[in-house]
């Protein structure tokens, strides 16, 4: 390795990694669970799209049978056979990384983590997609309601402390804008804590209440860009005569997660640090419990629909701002393929000019740092900047809870010492960064 060249990509060649755990013992239980829960759903789902999705179900399930096998076997990867617009994007990175080895296609256990776990995750789509009836199941839907409804009484509390602290404002009161940023930016941190695919898919939602968590969580952000990212903001408004511009929120998780994203990006539209927010959401269901458009409608109609005063207020008040474009959702197809972010500018130019319209980009979540950093094993040391490889389509902040082996950023010693404390700090969720770049560094 040259000094200027980036570490290797993570890989389940190496035992002692989470990708090799990933691979060995959480990969096949995904699936399983999957399995198990279409046999579990069968009469319902036979309801929802008529007798013939008998058939498909047993489709669905031989092939993810199939596919655990395969992964247990450490088998070649297949080429995926639906008809879906990014397929042949997905079957020419596989033809490229088999050109590459010299004929020999990726496997489960050498080829790198992040192709092979994106791929598991494409292939399940590409099951359903290949029925005759079921095209627009979602395989994980239920799961992400339950998440959300599991965690209906932080919900309230945040709820009813955002409509004050929103009410405040309007009052013209003296609240410090420096404060809710960080109070809220720190509240969209640690909604990244609450994930599905990290348990296996079994539940594992919010239920207490995280506004009384934050100061006991602190010293658990290993790294804080806040005053950073919120200078970032102020000095894009300050060149354009104090006129806020746009943030975006690259989404990550549905349930709580996806309504703590939601409050921040009221709290940067009430305080004025923002004027409009675009979210980025996936256009499959994608590592158990990413957002979807059904994700995101979902949940705005269920807090609309709410028999509490706060959560149907902002539920509306939400479903408005899509309405009158100081919110816009979009979902591009970019976003769950293999490619980690240093290779954006090349395969989805587009949405790489539309990321550049913002004046800070916010990434939510584990898989987007590790699409950020390309999944390498970084000395945590190296700055963050240096580890995104020339990624910066504009200012950008990532907020994540620490649930796969590779980190940058850290001051010396942080590694160290909290390797001490906790020694599956960087896989647990229990640890968080709040990392920002402001300048393109290659
Ligand atoms: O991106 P998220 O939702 O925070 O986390 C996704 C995740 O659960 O999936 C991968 C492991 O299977 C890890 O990157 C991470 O733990
Ligand atoms: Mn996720």
């Amino acid at each position: 390795m040259g000094t200027q060249d980036p570490p290797p990509a993570l890989s389940a060649k190496n035992e002692s990694s989470f990708a090799y755990y990933t691979i060995n013992a959480r990969l096949p239980v995904i699936l399983a669970r999957i399995a198990d829960s279409l046999c579990r759903k069968k009469e319902r789902i036979i309801a929802k799209y008529g007798q013939e999705s008998s058939e498909d179900i047993k489709f669905v399930i031989g092939h993810l049978s199939k596919l655990r096998y395969e992964v247990q076997t450490n088998k070649a990867i297949q080429p995926l056979e639906s008809n879906a617009p990014d397929v042949q994007a997905w079957n020419r990175e596989l033809a490229t990384q088999t050109a590459a080895q010299g004929g020999e296609p990726p496997k489960w256990y050498s080829a790198t983590w992040l192709y092979v776990e994106t791929y598991m995750y494409r292939a399940l789509n590409d099951y359903v997609a290949l029925t005759k009836t079921m095209k627009s199941f979602d395989i994980f839907g239920e799961q992400k309601q339950i998440a959300y409804t599991d965690a209906e009484v932080p919900v309230s509390s945040l709820m009813s402390y955002l409509d004050e602290v929103t009410a405040n404002l309007q009052k013209g009161s003296k609240t410090d804008i420096d404060e809710l940023f960080s109070e809220f930016i720190q509240v969209a941190l640690w909604g990244n804590k609450c994930d599905l695919s990290i348990s296996h898919g079994a539940e594992n939602s919010q239920k207490q209440c995280l506004l009384e968590q934050l100061s006991h969580l602190k010293p658990n952000i290993l790294a804080d860009d806040t005053r950073k990212t919120l200078a970032a903001l102020r000095s894009a408004a300050g060149a354009r005569n104090h006129q806020a511009g746009r943030v975006d929120i690259v989404l990550d998780n549905a349930g709580f997660e996806l309504v703590t994203d939601l409050t921040f990006a009221e709290v940067l539209l009430a305080t004025g640090l923002a004027s409009c927010v675009h979210f980025h959401g996936k256009t499959m269901p994608w590592f158990v419990s990413d957002v979807t458009q059904d994700d995101f409608s979902w949940t705005l109609d269920t807090m609309s629909a709410s028999s509490n005063t706060a959560v149907s207020k902002l539920g509306a008040k939400w479903k408005s701002r899509l309405q009158d474009g100081s919110w816009v959702y979009k979902a591009h197809s970019f976003w769950t393929l293999p490619y980690d972010y240093s290779l954006m500018k090349k395969h989805a130019q587009d949405l790489y000019a539309d990321l550049a319209k913002a004046d800070l980009v916010f990434f939510k979540g584990d898989l987007n740092y590790r699409k950020l950093v390309g999944d390498r094993d970084w000395n945590p040391t190296t700055p963050f900047q240096v580890s995104l490889r020339g990624f910066h389509p504009a200012p950008l902040c990532s907020l994540r809870a620490l649930k796969a082996d590779t980190v940058a950023g850290l001051r010396p010693g942080v590694a160290e010492e909290v390797a001490v404390k906790d020694e599956k700090w960087q896989v647990n969720g229990s640890w968080t960064t709040i990392s920002f770049c402001g300048e393109r560094v290659s």
